[in-house]
Protein backbone atom coordinates (compact mmCIF):
# COMPACT_ATOMS: atom_id res chain seq x y z
CA UNK A 1 0.00 0.00 0.00
CA UNK A 2 1.45 3.50 -0.91
CA UNK A 3 1.19 6.59 1.21
CA UNK A 4 -0.37 9.37 0.10
CA UNK A 5 1.51 12.47 1.45
CA UNK A 6 -0.56 15.97 1.29
CA UNK A 7 2.65 18.43 3.00
CA UNK A 8 2.94 17.23 6.43
CA UNK A 9 -0.63 15.55 6.12
CA UNK A 10 -0.95 11.59 5.79
CA UNK A 11 -3.51 9.88 3.87
CA UNK A 12 -3.82 6.18 3.70
CA UNK A 13 -6.89 3.31 2.35
CA UNK A 14 -9.93 5.32 1.60
CA UNK A 15 -8.78 8.70 2.29
CA UNK A 16 -5.97 8.92 -0.47
CA UNK A 17 -7.90 10.21 -3.12
CA UNK A 18 -5.86 13.04 -4.79
CA UNK A 19 -4.33 12.22 -8.65
CA UNK A 20 -2.75 15.68 -8.89
CA UNK A 21 0.45 17.28 -6.93
CA UNK A 22 0.29 20.56 -5.33
CA UNK A 23 2.52 22.11 -7.54
CA UNK A 24 -0.40 20.96 -10.35
CA UNK A 25 -2.81 22.34 -8.65
CA UNK A 26 -1.41 25.92 -7.82
CA UNK A 27 -0.37 26.28 -11.64
CA UNK A 28 -3.74 25.00 -13.05
CA UNK A 29 -5.83 28.18 -13.84
CA UNK A 30 -8.98 26.55 -14.87
CA UNK A 31 -9.13 24.50 -11.88
CA UNK A 32 -12.65 25.47 -9.69
CA UNK A 33 -12.16 28.08 -7.48
CA UNK A 34 -14.56 27.19 -4.84
CA UNK A 35 -11.26 26.28 -2.98
CA UNK A 36 -11.23 30.01 -1.52
CA UNK A 37 -14.30 29.45 0.61
CA UNK A 38 -12.81 26.48 2.51
CA UNK A 39 -11.44 25.53 6.06
CA UNK A 40 -7.79 25.39 4.74
CA UNK A 41 -7.75 28.89 2.91
CA UNK A 42 -9.57 30.10 5.93
CA UNK A 43 -6.39 29.60 8.11
CA UNK A 44 -4.87 32.03 5.89
CA UNK A 45 -7.17 34.58 6.72
CA UNK A 46 -6.74 33.80 10.89
CA UNK A 47 -2.92 33.96 10.32
CA UNK A 48 -3.23 37.43 8.68
CA UNK A 49 -5.18 38.71 11.39
CA UNK A 50 -2.35 37.93 14.15
CA UNK A 51 -0.24 38.73 12.33
CA UNK A 52 -1.75 42.57 10.96
CA UNK A 53 -2.64 42.57 15.29
CA UNK A 54 0.76 42.06 16.78
CA UNK A 55 2.00 44.16 13.90
CA UNK A 56 -0.14 47.19 14.91
CA UNK A 57 -0.07 46.66 18.73
CA UNK A 58 3.77 45.76 19.15
CA UNK A 59 4.76 49.11 20.25
CA UNK A 60 1.59 49.84 22.07
CA UNK A 61 3.21 50.05 25.77
CA UNK A 62 1.64 49.73 28.72
CA UNK A 63 -1.90 49.38 28.18
CA UNK A 64 -5.26 48.23 30.25
CA UNK A 65 -8.48 47.13 28.18
CA UNK A 66 -12.13 48.26 28.97
CA UNK A 67 -14.83 46.02 28.78
CA UNK A 68 -18.74 46.71 29.49
CA UNK A 69 -21.81 47.25 27.80
CA UNK A 70 -22.28 48.59 24.51
CA UNK A 71 -25.69 49.69 25.07
CA UNK A 72 -24.93 52.45 27.67
CA UNK A 73 -26.00 55.67 26.67
CA UNK A 74 -24.23 59.02 26.94
CA UNK A 75 -26.34 60.01 29.14
CA UNK A 76 -26.34 57.27 31.52
CA UNK A 77 -24.12 57.79 34.64
CA UNK A 78 -21.94 54.77 33.61
CA UNK A 79 -21.05 56.48 30.78
CA UNK A 80 -19.59 59.41 32.61
CA UNK A 81 -17.89 56.60 35.05
CA UNK A 82 -16.34 55.01 31.48
CA UNK A 83 -14.93 58.55 30.33
CA UNK A 84 -13.35 59.01 33.78
CA UNK A 85 -11.88 55.08 33.61
CA UNK A 86 -9.93 56.46 30.26
CA UNK A 87 -9.11 59.28 31.68
CA UNK A 88 -7.33 58.10 34.67
CA UNK A 89 -5.85 55.28 32.70
CA UNK A 90 -4.39 57.59 30.42
CA UNK A 91 -3.17 59.84 33.77
CA UNK A 92 -1.56 57.04 34.72
CA UNK A 93 0.39 56.44 31.91
CA UNK A 94 -1.42 53.58 30.21
CA UNK A 95 -3.05 53.35 26.31
CA UNK A 96 -6.57 52.29 26.88
CA UNK A 97 -7.81 49.41 24.78
CA UNK A 98 -11.42 48.56 24.28
CA UNK A 99 -13.70 46.79 21.50
CA UNK A 100 -14.26 49.78 20.03
CA UNK A 101 -17.73 49.65 19.90
CA UNK A 102 -20.55 51.90 21.27
CA UNK A 103 -21.55 52.27 24.79
CA UNK A 104 -18.43 51.95 27.70
CA UNK A 105 -16.44 51.13 24.95
CA UNK A 106 -16.79 54.40 22.90
CA UNK A 107 -16.63 56.61 26.63
CA UNK A 108 -13.63 54.81 27.67
CA UNK A 109 -12.17 55.64 24.37
CA UNK A 110 -13.28 59.44 24.40
CA UNK A 111 -11.95 59.89 28.47
CA UNK A 112 -8.37 57.99 26.76
CA UNK A 113 -8.37 60.28 23.89
CA UNK A 114 -9.74 63.52 25.34
CA UNK A 115 -6.95 63.59 27.87
CA UNK A 116 -4.34 62.71 24.68
CA UNK A 117 -3.30 59.48 25.80
CA UNK A 118 -3.75 56.29 23.11
CA UNK A 119 -7.32 54.97 22.70
CA UNK A 120 -7.05 52.12 20.87
CA UNK A 121 -10.11 49.88 19.55
CA UNK A 122 -10.27 45.97 18.57
CA UNK A 123 -13.60 46.29 16.58
CA UNK A 124 -15.43 43.32 15.31
CA UNK A 125 -16.88 42.02 12.39
CA UNK A 126 -20.78 41.92 13.17
CA UNK A 127 -23.95 41.24 11.15
CA UNK A 128 -25.25 44.78 12.24
CA UNK A 129 -22.20 46.59 11.74
CA UNK A 130 -21.82 49.90 13.44
CA UNK A 131 -18.18 50.30 13.03
CA UNK A 132 -15.27 51.98 15.41
CA UNK A 133 -16.68 54.81 17.85
CA UNK A 134 -15.37 58.27 16.94
CA UNK A 135 -12.75 58.30 19.49
CA UNK A 136 -10.41 55.45 18.56
CA UNK A 137 -7.03 56.89 17.29
CA UNK A 138 -5.47 53.76 16.54
CA UNK A 139 -8.42 50.56 15.45
CA UNK A 140 -8.48 47.26 13.91
CA UNK A 141 -11.05 45.42 12.62
CA UNK A 142 -11.05 41.92 13.11
CA UNK A 143 -13.16 38.84 11.76
CA UNK A 144 -12.49 36.76 14.26
CA UNK A 145 -13.46 37.17 17.95
CA UNK A 146 -10.68 34.59 19.13
CA UNK A 147 -7.52 36.91 16.87
CA UNK A 148 -9.31 39.78 18.77
CA UNK A 149 -9.29 38.09 22.06
CA UNK A 150 -5.84 36.91 21.95
CA UNK A 151 -4.97 40.98 21.28
CA UNK A 152 -6.88 42.25 24.32
CA UNK A 153 -4.53 39.39 26.78
CA UNK A 154 -1.35 40.03 24.90
CA UNK A 155 -1.33 43.72 24.74
CA UNK A 156 -2.62 44.68 27.85
CA UNK A 157 -1.22 44.44 31.80
CA UNK A 158 -5.43 43.99 33.24
CA UNK A 159 -8.75 44.10 32.85
CA UNK A 160 -11.21 46.81 34.00
CA UNK A 161 -14.64 45.67 33.37
CA UNK A 162 -17.61 47.86 33.91
CA UNK A 163 -21.46 46.74 34.22
CA UNK A 164 -22.56 45.07 30.74
CA UNK A 165 -24.31 41.82 28.96
CA UNK A 166 -23.02 38.80 27.77
CA UNK A 167 -19.90 39.78 25.94
CA UNK A 168 -18.65 41.46 28.36
CA UNK A 169 -19.22 38.61 30.98
CA UNK A 170 -17.34 36.48 28.47
CA UNK A 171 -14.47 38.76 28.25
CA UNK A 172 -14.47 38.94 32.19
CA UNK A 173 -14.64 34.86 32.36
CA UNK A 174 -12.18 34.72 29.82
CA UNK A 175 -9.81 36.69 31.99
CA UNK A 176 -10.51 34.78 35.21
CA UNK A 177 -9.86 31.58 33.38
CA UNK A 178 -6.59 32.53 31.65
CA UNK A 179 -5.18 33.59 35.87
CA UNK A 180 -6.92 30.72 37.62
CA UNK A 181 -4.96 28.13 34.79
CA UNK A 182 -1.97 30.93 35.29
CA UNK A 183 -1.43 31.30 31.20
CA UNK A 184 -1.51 35.03 32.26
CA UNK A 185 0.12 36.32 35.49
CA UNK A 186 -0.09 39.28 37.58
CA UNK A 187 -2.90 40.57 35.89
CA UNK A 188 -5.52 42.57 37.93
CA UNK A 189 -9.36 42.12 37.02
CA UNK A 190 -11.29 44.82 38.71
CA UNK A 191 -14.92 45.22 38.60
CA UNK A 192 -16.70 49.01 38.53
CA UNK A 193 -19.83 48.71 40.12
CA UNK A 194 -20.55 47.48 43.14
CA UNK A 195 -24.31 47.54 42.80
CA UNK A 196 -24.44 45.62 39.64
CA UNK A 197 -21.63 42.97 40.25
CA UNK A 198 -22.45 42.35 43.41
CA UNK A 199 -25.02 39.24 42.55
CA UNK A 200 -22.82 38.19 40.38
CA UNK A 201 -20.06 37.41 43.07
CA UNK A 202 -22.67 36.12 45.78
CA UNK A 203 -23.60 33.95 43.28
CA UNK A 204 -19.85 32.53 42.55
CA UNK A 205 -19.51 32.40 46.59
CA UNK A 206 -22.72 31.27 47.47
CA UNK A 207 -23.02 28.19 44.57
CA UNK A 208 -19.73 27.68 42.90
CA UNK A 209 -17.41 28.08 46.06
CA UNK A 210 -19.94 26.48 48.09
CA UNK A 211 -19.80 23.19 46.20
CA UNK A 212 -15.98 23.51 45.52
CA UNK A 213 -16.17 24.02 41.31
CA UNK A 214 -13.61 27.33 42.08
CA UNK A 215 -11.61 27.62 45.10
CA UNK A 216 -10.97 31.27 47.41
CA UNK A 217 -8.39 32.15 46.06
CA UNK A 218 -10.40 32.07 42.34
CA UNK A 219 -12.33 34.89 43.43
CA UNK A 220 -9.77 36.69 45.08
CA UNK A 221 -8.55 37.24 42.14
CA UNK A 222 -11.44 39.87 41.61
CA UNK A 223 -11.41 43.18 42.95
CA UNK A 224 -15.15 45.02 43.41
CA UNK A 225 -15.27 48.92 43.52
CA UNK A 226 -16.78 52.15 42.57
CA UNK A 227 -13.72 54.01 43.13
CA UNK A 228 -11.92 54.84 39.74
CA UNK A 229 -8.83 55.90 41.44
CA UNK A 230 -8.91 52.37 43.25
CA UNK A 231 -9.03 50.29 40.73
CA UNK A 232 -6.38 52.56 38.23
CA UNK A 233 -3.93 52.60 41.37
CA UNK A 234 -4.24 48.46 41.44
CA UNK A 235 -3.31 48.82 37.87
CA UNK A 236 -0.32 50.64 38.72
CA UNK A 237 0.49 48.62 40.97
CA UNK A 238 0.48 45.16 39.39
CA UNK A 239 2.49 47.15 36.84
CA UNK A 240 5.23 48.23 39.84
CA UNK A 241 5.34 45.00 40.18
CA UNK A 242 5.94 43.36 36.79
CA UNK A 243 9.21 45.85 36.63
CA UNK A 244 10.26 44.61 39.74
C1 LIG B 1 -24.90 46.02 19.97
C2 LIG B 1 -24.29 47.08 19.12
C3 LIG B 1 -23.01 47.05 18.68
C4 LIG B 1 -22.08 45.97 19.04
N1 LIG B 1 -20.77 46.37 18.68
C5 LIG B 1 -19.68 45.91 19.29
N2 LIG B 1 -18.51 46.38 18.83
C6 LIG B 1 -17.36 46.00 19.43
N3 LIG B 1 -17.32 45.16 20.48
C7 LIG B 1 -18.48 44.67 20.94
C8 LIG B 1 -19.70 45.00 20.37
N4 LIG B 1 -20.67 44.35 21.04
C9 LIG B 1 -20.05 43.63 22.00
N5 LIG B 1 -18.74 43.82 21.97
C10 LIG B 1 -17.73 43.23 22.89
O1 LIG B 1 -18.37 42.66 24.03
C11 LIG B 1 -18.40 43.60 25.12
C12 LIG B 1 -19.77 44.22 25.25
O2 LIG B 1 -20.76 43.23 25.13
P1 LIG B 1 -22.15 43.44 25.90
O3 LIG B 1 -22.92 42.20 25.56
O4 LIG B 1 -22.77 44.68 25.34
O5 LIG B 1 -21.82 43.53 27.35
C13 LIG B 1 -17.41 44.70 24.80
O6 LIG B 1 -16.43 44.83 25.82
C14 LIG B 1 -16.82 44.33 23.45
O7 LIG B 1 -15.49 43.92 23.51
C15 LIG B 1 -25.13 48.24 18.77
O8 LIG B 1 -25.48 48.93 19.93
Amino acid sequence: MRDKLAGPILKRRGQAQETTTTDQRLLDSRGPSDWVHQDPWRVLRIQAEFVEGFGALAELGPAIAVFGSSRTQPDHPTYEIGERVGRALVEAGFAVITGGGPGTMEAANKGASQAGGLSVGLGIELPFEAGLNPWVDKGINFRYFFARKTMFVKYSQGFMVLPGGIGTLDEMFEALTLAQTRKVTRFPIVLIGVDYWSGLLAWMRESMLADGKISQHDLDMLTLTDDVDEAVALMVAARAGDAG
